[in-house]
Formats: structure tokens, sequence, C-alpha cells
């Protein structure tokens, strides 16, 4: 009735600034989402003339996305919640993410502007010269490889920089895309009185100030020291001078970092104490979305496969990526993307069960765990975790074969890709526990004749989760833990009331057997591929 609807609806909101659009949900008290929202750069924002949100250079290797494209798509979705009767006044706290690793440039004088927004007037309006670069370096760009280097030898090499910084030097990782601006365009870089992410960057046009950088996103720069929580003294020498000025000092993810500025009161009617946590980085948004717990471990099976870990003790290494945990600062999370995903399990699909996913289903469930002892490594495209390409096919003896029956050739797929996930998850120091939980989303979680090998092999229940608005849910979620508290309140506790995802396969009898004994078999032979490719850890 009337009662119902006028009735009070406290809510968090929570952001996503993604590569291809902005988009927003608010989450009520019962931690129920009950209003979305989004802008597409390409769509709703043509006169920047994005493809996909980012201009590709003509290198072919840097990519970069407008910063004001960035604020006008805010202005737009903020007019369109207030067009669609949104009640502001209800929010409580919000907060949001961004795609990781870019960085926005703030020019000399920018945070007078901030300050002192009029709300007679949209953001882009207010903000066009406050940028000292107004293409902004994105997680896509692979322009800094020769910055990457000079940054690990620096250090000690790639190992030394993956123990500090929790991975060896990616391209896209922030601190080499500054240390590239600061060589190529020393004005504009002198010229910058303030250095985000793009999550802070975010969060700072909430506040009407400089928003610090979390711990977690900004464990995606290889600047950060993530064991001390400090900026690594060697690490912002090697990338650029008075660097540490221009970012300020990092905070636990969890951290309110003020009160939402007067511009959006006024102009949007939210309440004077609507409070902003601090926003971090995409996927480690999507873990406090997922509602990932010590143990757990995340599989987003798509075009590449993606496993988000919870680690307490991590081992730095030459693959994957180490942050700081967005939701407990003394833990720690991971990211190991495996390149040949959806688009291999196709390519078996299509080959040994006729296109069809039913017959692969049929050959998951005619074939017994460990596959009489035959294993399969498929890579149609040069694999990231770790660097082999090709099909690689052993039967029990270790022996190499060209060929499998149908049947054989898809479990060896399906036991192999999920094999190779658990041994360098254990590699990266993720351990599985009694109370350990997967949690498989993205295409191939609808199947669950593959979620049945998901269990097996890992010997832990397999969870079914939507992740499609993970990460702006995770922000909402991460809102209501910062209001309740953040570092004193366990996040998990906070999220008591979120809906529990469903169980979808448990380990068969015996399967812990069948691959305590595979695994290190598995290893060995990953370890011969690489050796004759001359791949090889040391
Ligand atoms: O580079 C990545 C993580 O390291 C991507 O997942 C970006 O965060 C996507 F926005």
């Amino acid at each position: 009735g009337a009662m119902e609807e006028s009735a009070v609806r406290r809510c968090c909101l929570g952001w996503d600034f993604s590569t291809q659009q902005v988009k927003v949900v608010a989450v009520d008290s019962e931690l129920n989402v009950y209003y979305e929202d989004s802008v597409h750069f390409d769509r709703d924002l043509p006169e920047f003339g994005t493809q996909g949100g980012v201009h590709v250079h003509k290198d072919r290797l840097t990519v970069t996305s407008p910063v004001l494209m960035w604020v006008q798509a805010l202005d737009l979705i903020l007019e369109k919640m207030k067009a669609s009767g949104f009640d502001f006044s209800q929010v409580l706290a919000l907060s949001g993410a961004g795609q990781q690793h870019g960085s926005v440039y703030w020019k000399a004088g920018a945070s007078q502007a901030l300050m002192s927004l009029s709300p007679a007037l949209p953001l882009h309006q207010q903000l066009q010269a406050c940028f000292s670069i107004n293409d902004c370096p994105i997680w896509m760009d692979s322009s800094t490889t020769a910055q990457c280097r000079l940054l690990e030898a620096a250090v000690g090499g790639a190992q030394a920089l993956s123990c500090l910084t929790g991975s060896r030097a990616y391209e896209r990782f922030t601190g080499n895309q500054i240390a590239k601006v600061f060589q190529q365009n020393p004005e504009a870089y002198s010229d910058t009185e303030r250095i985000s992410l793009v999550s802070s960057f975010a969060a700072s046009l909430f506040l009407g100030s400089y928003s610090p950088i979390d711990y977690s996103d900004g464990s995606g720069m290889n600047l950060l020291h993530i064991q001390e929580k400090v900026w690594s003294q060697a690490c912002l020498a090697a990338c650029a001078p008075h660097l540490e000025e221009k970012l300020g000092s990092p905070v636990p993810s969890c951290s309110v970092v003020g009160a939402i500025s007067s511009y959006y009161i006024q102009r949007y009617g939210f309440a004077p104490g609507c409070k902003v946590v601090a926003f971090t980085g995409d996927n480690p948004a999507s873990l406090a979305g997922m509602r990932l717990e010590e143990g757990d471990i995340a599989v987003s099976l798509g075009t590449s496969d993606t496993l988000f870990l919870w680690l307490q003790e991590p081992i730095p290494a030459l693959e994957g990526h180490i942050f700081c945990n967005p939701v407990d600062s003394q833990h720690y999370m991971a990211l190991l993307c495996f390149k040949n995903g959806s688009l291999m399990r196709e390519k078996i699909r299509d080959d040994s069960a006729s296109c069809s996913w039913s017959e692969f289903s049929k050959a998951l469930r005619s074939t017994e765990m460990g596959n009489s002892g035959n294993l399969g490594f498929y890579f149609d495209v040069m694999e990231i975790t770790p660097e082999i390409i090709g099909y690689h096919r052993f039967n029990a003896e270790n022996v190499e074969v060209s060929a499998f029956p149908g049947d054989v050739e898809i479990r060896a797929l399906i036991e192999g890709q999920f094999m190779a996930k658990r041994i360098h998850a254990e590699g990266l120091g993720y351990r599985v526990m009694p109370k350990t939980k997967i949690l498989a989303t993205g295409g191939a979680s609808h199947n669950r004749d593959i979620l049945q090998v998901l269990a097996d092999v890992f010997g832990a229940p397999v969870y079914v989760i939507d992740t499609a608005n993970s990460a702006c849910v995770g922000s909402a979620y991460r809102a209501f833990h910062g209001l309740a508290g953040g570092t004193d309140v366990a996040f998990s506790e906070a999220m008591k009331l979120a809906p529990d995802p469903s169980l979808a396969a448990t380990p068969s009898p015996g399967a812990s057997q069948v691959y305590e004994a595979l695994l290190p078999r598995y290893a060995e032979l990953e370890q011969r591929i690489l050796s004759q490719s001359g791949r090889a850890l040391e």
C-alpha cells in the first residue's frame, strides 16, 4: 500500500567506472538490489568516438580513454536517476570500483575547482581544464615494456619486484604508465598536482576533493609495498620524481574517506551525512560482491578463465597478481588468468562432441574420474599461465600420444583445465580448507557436468553465483561495511543478510584419492613441456 511505497528505504549505492560504461546499483539494508542504471560510453557519449570505451592508437600498443567522457557519464547517469524519481536522500553511503591500473592526471589548481563546484552546472563544464593529460592510459595499454624492464632492474629483477609489490612488472600497471608520461610528456607531468587511479578519481568526484588510493587497487601499480602498505621508495624513484606527493598516502579499502560534496546535496538531494567509502579496483570489488571468504576460490569461466583467490600468506610469483585484500586489510587476494578458456572448450566440443554441449556432457558422464591416467594440455593460443602453446597428450605411462578417443579428449580437457587452476593457485599460496567453497560463474558454470569435475578436482563443494553486477554490488556491500565500522567489523558479519549462493556440485566419493595421484603428474608434465619449449622455471 501507500505506506510501504513511501516507507523509508535506506540504501547504499555501488558504482562501477568500467571500460565500457558507468553503472550504479542501489542496495537496501536487507542487502537486496532494487535499482540499477548505466551509461554506455560508445552509445551515450558518441562525441568522444570511443570503441568499447577506448581509443586504440595507431601504434596498436597505446590504449587510452578520455577522462572528460568519464566525468560526463557521471553527469548523465545522475540526471537519468533524477528523472526516474530516484530518492537520493535515502542514500546512507556510497562506494565504487574502477577499471584497474588506469591513471588520471589532475592539473595544478584542479583541487580548487573540485572544492567549489557550482550546483547549477554539470560536472563536465566545470572540470574541462582540470586535467594535465586528457587521454588516460588504461589497462589495455601495452606500450611500456621498456619502463617495465627498467623498474625490474631497479629493484633487483622480476621476482624481487613481485615480492615487493605482488606482481612482476606488467605494461598496464600504473607505475610503468606514469614513468612513460614523465619521459614522453615532462611538462604535463610537472603540471600535475595529483595522480589518481580510475577508482580514486571517481571517489574524488563525489568527495569534491582528492580521495586517497586504497591498498587493494594500489596493489595494481607496481608501486605499493603490499606487506608494509606503504609506497616503495625504490619503485617510486625508478618511475618518476616527486611521485609520492602526487599520489598521497594509501588507505585501507574499507575507509570512510569523507562525506559527499555539497554539490550533490544541492543538485540532486543527497543527504548531508552521506558517507563516501574508498573506491577500489573492479576485481577487488567483485571479490566483495561474490562475498569470497577465507579459503574460498572464485572461478570465472569466460573467454579467458579468471581465478579469484583469498590468501592469508601469499607466495609472490612470476605469474598472477597478488593484491591487498579489499575486505580484510590483514589478508590478500590474487588474480590468475588462464587465456585458453571457453574458446578452447568450444573448439573441443566442436571437434569431439559434434558441436553439442549435451554430447560434451554425455562424454564427461561416461568417463571415469582420472580418465584412466590420460592427461591433456590444450592451448590454441599462447597460454598466460603458464606460457605454453599447442596440444600435448600423455597416456598413463607418461608417453606422449597424438590423439585420444573423443570422450577421453573431452574429459582430458576439462580435468586438465581445472588441475592447472588448482596447481597454479597453490603456487601462489592458496590452500583448499575444510570450509572451502568454490564459487563458479560465467558461461560454463551453467553446465552441471563441468562443475562436477571442478568439485572433484578441488575436493570441495561448488556453488553457482551470478556476477553480472558483482563490482557494483560489491561496492554497495563495501559501503555498508564502511558504515558499520570497517576494519573493526568483519565484512562477512556485515554481509550476513545477503542471499546465499546455490549449491551445484559436491565431490564424488574417492575424488581426493584420484586427483592427489594425478595432480603431481600433471605438474611434472607441465614442467616437461615448458623445458622442451625453453621456458621452464629455474
Ligand atoms: O587488468 C585487469 C586486472 O589486472 C582488468 O581486469 C581490468 O581491471 C579491467 F578493467
